[in-house]
């Protein structure tokens, strides 16, 4: 799942910078500003202690005090600046995230499994930035300065404060080498708890059923005792080094109150300046303590960032493909291997085939033999092992999924809609004419039985449906919206599976109609009642593909008679 390299400290704190260019010379600013009005109460102090206290004048107390509060008004719209802005920066990164998440998600068949984990990493990433825990990262350039200040104050208390920072980053170094590797291997056992949780979560009737309850809760138990442990030694360290930094921020500035009072008492510096010098310090080690003491969130937001990886921060150019007209109904598959996805092997070796409109070309094949691979790689899901698809003289695969799909109809083996009503997923989740949807759903059999429902075509799916469709119903819908649009080149898997008689009947009538009105159909199936409907059958015989005439290869099913399927030649229909 990693997709690149673990990145130092600050190249992850760069690539995330990079993300959000616009927000961060604002953000910047607000902090320059905010950092430099920290020094109005310092500054207050040593004018109270060293000059009002001795001219015992309070018109100037007065204007001094109003003009520090103003100042710190400014201070407190520069925080409020940076912390909107950072919580800003959030919603923009996220946005490019997702964004990116579902372009690889097309792109890439491998992506949509990982989509949860991503999403977890994501929020963690964008809760880094609204929660402003980055907010230390743009203070720390400022402890140099503060500590310059210290030495203008006195070169002993500037010392002291040197040596503080220098002490206070080593504890943070050496925060990061030891918990490192603990913490992420408590967050990702956390992750593997999360990811079989989800499992679980959908396979609820098999644990329930079979009793796979007990076994289930205990594996799921045990993950998530090994990632606890593994958390409370990584947090026992952490705290250990969070308590230190903060112990010995405190301990710092005791020393620079008691060296500033030992040099006041021979008259080094004023009295002022002990308390002044004190407080600088204590703004210069803010960041150091804060960023220590949020140690396991910055490994956690790390994790997450090395696998989000750069091309999920990257935004693509728009766009600019021309869309182009309807496809002629001409499917070539050249020289075509298929192989899932990332896998090093084809499942079926190199083939040629030409089929026409007009044509239904029925896929067969034992279990496992690669129909429902074949046919993600014709309909543009999966990527050819090697060769292409080519339809009406586009390569599907170079063709954006958008602008290709009204062309495409496919009914997948395991139909799932999404989210939404029932018009809206025939409607492909696009706008419509409801004609348009009524139309495509009385093509599949399917308009009576959505009338049936209480709230007929606004009958709603998914997680606010009032009740669950069953998975003939959710075929019958799925098909609906592989017809919407009427497609040029329609793919069912196994499209009567889940259907009783009659629904089945008129199914395989609409795909041959479809087919006699000039579309391509290819169905993978093992329903005889679809192949006698069909021209051609395409066959998978151990990783190779052979055709025949559907009628010639029924024929042949009765023992010694009629022929085998035969190398591959062109497919033509009834209507080419
Ligand atoms: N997403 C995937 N990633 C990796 N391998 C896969 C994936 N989908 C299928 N396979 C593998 O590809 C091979 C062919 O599977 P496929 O689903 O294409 O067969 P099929 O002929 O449609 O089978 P069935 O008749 O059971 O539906 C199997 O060995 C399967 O494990």
């Amino acid at each position: 799942m990693r997709d690149t390299p673990s990145l130092s400290m600050m190249g992850w704190l760069k690539s995330l910078a990079a993300a959000i260019p616009t927000y961060i010379a604002p953000i910047l600013g607000f902090t320059i500003v905010a950092n430099l009005l920290l020094l109005v109460s310092p500054f207050y102090m040593l004018q109270v202690y060293d000059r009002i206290l001795t001219s015992g004048s309070i018109d100037t107390l007065i204007w001094l005090t109003v003009i520090s509060i103003f100042l710190l008004g400014i201070y407190a719209a520069a925080e409020v600046g940076r912390r909107r802005l950072a919580t800003l920066a959030s919603v923009e990164l996220d946005t490019i995230i997702s964004d990116n998440m579902f372009t690889h998600f097309c792109d890439d068949p491998q992506e949509a499994v990982a989509i949860p984990s991503r999403l977890r990493y994501t929020a963690r990433v964008k809760g880094f930035l609204s929660n402003q825990a980055i907010l230390p990262f743009f203070d720390l350039p400022f402890a140099p300065f503060f500590i310059a200040i210290l030495f203008v104050i006195h070169p002993l208390i500037g010392t002291i404060g040197l040596i503080g920072a220098l002490l206070m980053v080593v504890i943070a170094v050496t925060a990061e080498g030891a918990t490192r590797a603990t913490l992420l291997a408590a967050s990702q056992k956390d992750s593997q708890a999360f990811e079989l949780a989800l499992g679980l979560s959908r396979q609820r009737s098999a644990i329930v059923s079979m009793g796979l309850t007990e076994g289930a809760l205990s594996r799921w138990k045990s993950i998530r005792e090994d990632a606890h442990g593994t958390a409370l030694n990584g947090g026992k360290t952490e705290v250990s080094f969070a308590s230190s930094a903060k112990s010995v921020r405190q301990m710092l500035q005791i020393l620079v109150l008691g060296a500033g009072g030992a040099l006041a008492v021979r008259q080094q510096v004023s009295p002022g300046a002990i308390v002044a010098g004190s407080i600088i310090l204590g703004r210069a080690l803010a960041p150091i303590d804060q960023i220590v003491g949020g140690w396991k969130n910055i490994t956690s937001i790390r994790e997450a960032w090395d696998d989000l990886g750069e091309r999920f921060i990257r935004v693509d150019d728009a766009r600019t493909d021309t869309p182009l007209p309807r496809p002629e109904p001409i499917l070539v598959l050249d020289r075509l291997a298929i192989a899932p996805p990332a896998s090093e092997e084809a499942l079926i070796r190199p083939f040629r085939l030409q089929v026409q409109g007009g044509a239904l070309v029925t896929l067969l094949g034992p279990i496992g033999s690669g129909k429902t691979s074949l046919l993600q790689t014709v309909v543009g899901a999966w990527r050819p092992f090697s060769g292409k698809v080519v339809l009406g003289g586009r390569d599907v695969h170079a063709w954006a999924s958008d602008d290709r799909g009204p062309y495409v109809g496919y009914v997948p083996q395991g139909v799932e809609l999404l989210p939404g009503s029932i018009a809206q997923n025939i409607a492909r989740m696009g706008k419509a004419e409801p004609e348009a949807i009524i139309l495509a759903a009385q093509e599949a059999g399917a308009h009576d039985m959505i009338l049936s429902l209480k709230d007929g075509y606004d009958t709603l799916i998914g997680p606010s449906a009032a009740v669950p469709l069953s998975a003939g119903q959710t075929q019958l819908i799925g098909y609906a919206r592989a017809l919407f649009g009427e497609p040029v080149l329609l793919v069912l898997d196994e499209p009567t599976a889940n259907l009783d008689k009659g629904s089945a009947q008129h199914v395989i009538a609409s795909l041959k109609a479809k087919a006699d009105r000039g579309a391509i159909v290819i169905v993978a199936t093992h329903d005889r009642a679809v192949i006698e409907q069909s021209d051609t059958v395409l066959a998978i015989r151990e990783g190779g593909v052979v055709t025949a005439d559907a009628q010639r290869y029924l024929a042949s099913l009765v023992p010694s008679a009629g022929p085998e399927p035969q190398r591959l030649s062109t497919v033509q229909g009834k209507t080419a």
